[in-house]
Formats: C-alpha cells, structure tokens, sequence
C-alpha cells in the first residue's frame, strides 16, 4: 500500500517571496502557494508569475507543492489554469466550487496536467459533496478535498467556536464523500496563530474525523498539527502487534484473530499498515 502522508499543508501568499524560500526547509507535508484570497487584485498577475517560477524552480524536496488558483469565473481563472498546466505542480486547488459541472470546467481547463482538488466552502457545495468528489474522481487520479471553514462561515453566517458545532455534520459529511471516491480529504484553517491549546484541540478533532491533515496559515502551527497526525508510541505498537499477528502462519487463514486481548480483523491491518507507514514517514523527516 503506498502512502502519501499530508498531515500538515501550509498556505503562503504566492505574492510572497519570503515565505515561499522559507518553506523550502519548513517541515510541513504540503506547501500551498495561494492566488486567491492571500492575494490582492492588483498583484494576481506577478503572483501567478511567482507561482509558475516557484515550480519550476523547485528545492522543496519531499513536500508537495500545490498551487491555489482563482475560480474559473474570475478575471483571473482562466490565466491561472492555463499557467498552471503548463507549470504542472503536483496538484492544483480551486475554490468555491459548487457542484459536479463547476468540477469538470476546471478539470477541462486543467487538462490533466495535474491532480485537482476543491475547496469545499460554499453552502452550496456541502448539499453536492458526493457529486463533487464523483465529478473529481471521473477527473483523473489523486483529487482532493480541502475544507475552506472561513468562507464557510461566512456564507452561513455561523459563528464556529474551537470545536465548530455548526460544522461538525458537514465535516463528517465531506470526510465520508472524499473516501467513498478515494480522496485526499484535508480539514481547514485554524485562525489563532497564537492560541496553541485551541489548535491542538482542533487537530485532535481532525483526526478523530479521518482527515489525512489540516491546512495552516503560520508556521507556527506545523510541528503541533504534525505531532496530531502522526500515530504516538502506543499506536505504532499497537500497528505492530497487528502487523506481527497476521504475519503469523498461524492465523493465515483467519479473518479475525484476538490480539493482546482485542478482536483484530483484517481491516484492522490495513489501518496498522498506514499507521506504520506515517510512522516512518514522520521519522524520516
Ligand atoms: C497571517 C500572516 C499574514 C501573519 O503574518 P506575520 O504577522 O507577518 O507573520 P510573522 O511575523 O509571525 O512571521 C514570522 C516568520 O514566518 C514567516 N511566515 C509567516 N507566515 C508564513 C506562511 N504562511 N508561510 C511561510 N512563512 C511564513 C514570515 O515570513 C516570518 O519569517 P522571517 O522573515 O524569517 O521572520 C501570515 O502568516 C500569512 O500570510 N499566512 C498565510 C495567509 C494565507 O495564505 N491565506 C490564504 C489561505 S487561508 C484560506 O483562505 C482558507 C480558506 O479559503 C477558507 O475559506 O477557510
Ligand atoms: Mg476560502
């Protein structure tokens, strides 16, 4: 099973070309270079421009670098897909997507020189999530959710506190569509660069749903978010007592077995099997 960790993805303004070099060396899983909200009108050009040049450039190593365009629909769209094709970096995210149909003009623009992945951020969208991860998979391989939880809030007027009660049924909802097509399926921003109790509480949150990690704003936020993601001392034991277990000729024709006084079945392994493969990605970093 090959697995590609994303427990930590960091935006930066593309506009910006102090954080864009110091992310070269920050350990988060994915770097995202914004032209859409970080972005003032003005500047989209010389950002897309900076976008374009950062990925040819390269130097980020194992992290991976995507590249957050403007919607089809704005002056800016069009340009920015057509670039980014061209630039090809390892994914392209577009925001404010409403359905399956505003997926398969973006994916048409895009060409298929790059995985693309949503913003899920409308309150239109959250009524279509399995359309739109169905439309993201007929796309091609490796498309993505990202939960966009500010412009969520501020569509419905929701006031979400650290552990978002208006949001958590959606939340839920977004992780289920994602996995049902095969996403990656990341949670959104926590904008209290300062409040770390708050992160780690909303980390923690994220990982109890299944997201494969969260979005940042600060670098700040990078080692706690990849400490959440990354399963503890216990937990890999554990992967490794399920792992040993199956590995017994003894248990080669069982389903479920008992280990260390747990039922385990086979499901069980597969998730051993990507804990164990964090894990190691963690400790290679
Ligand atoms: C939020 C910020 C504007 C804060 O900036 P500032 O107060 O200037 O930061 P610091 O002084 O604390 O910075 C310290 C050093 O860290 C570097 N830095 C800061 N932020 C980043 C970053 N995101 N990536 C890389 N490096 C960063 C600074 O350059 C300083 O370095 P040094 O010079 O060596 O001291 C700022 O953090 C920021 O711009 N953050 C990202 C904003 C962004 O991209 N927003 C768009 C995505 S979020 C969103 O839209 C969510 C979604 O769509 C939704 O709807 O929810
Ligand atoms: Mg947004």
């Amino acid at each position: 099973m090959a697995v590609r960790p994303r427990r930590s993805a960091l935006y930066m303004p593309a506009s910006n070309p102090r954080a864009v070099e110091k992310a070269r060396a920050l350990d988060c899983d994915v770097v995202i270079l914004d032209l859409e909200d970080a972005v003032a009108p003005d500047v989209k050009a010389d950002a897309r421009a900076a976008a374009v040049a950062a990925v040819a450039a390269g130097g980020f190593g194992r992290r991976e670098l995507v590249v957050r365009a403007n919607g089809i629909d704005t002056p800016w769209g069009f340009d920015d897909l057509a670039a980014l094709a061209a630039a090809r970096p390892d994914a392209v995210l577009v925001p404010k997507v409403d359905d399956g149909a505003a997926v398969a003009r973006h994916a048409a623009a895009l060409a298929g020189a790059a995985p693309l992945w949503v913003m899920i951020e409308t309150a239109r969208s959250i009524f279509r999530l399995e359309e739109i991860a169905a439309a993201l998979a007929d796309a091609g391989p490796g498309g993505g959710f990202v939960l966009g939880t500010n412009d969520l809030a501020k569509e419905m007027g929701a006031r979400p506190g650290t552990l978002r009660a208006p949001f958590q049924g959606m939340l839920g909802m977004a992780v289920a569509a994602a996995r049902a097509h095969g996403l990656v399926v990341l949670d959104g921003v926590f904008n209290a660069i300062d409040d770390d109790a708050g992160f780690a509480e909303q980390c923690a949150q994220a990982v109890e749903f299944g997201f494969d990690g969260k979005t940042l704003i600060h670098p700040r936020q990078i080692a706690a978010c990849n400490a959440a993601f990354t399963p503890d001392a216990d937990a890999v034991a554990w992967a490794r007592a399920i792992v040993a277990a199956f590995a017994d000729p003894a248990n080669a024709a069982k389903g479920a077995i008992r280990v260390e006084g747990r039922m385990v079945e086979r499901l069980h392994l597969a998730q051993a099997e990507r804990d164990l493969a964090v894990a190691e990605w963690a400790a290679a970093g």
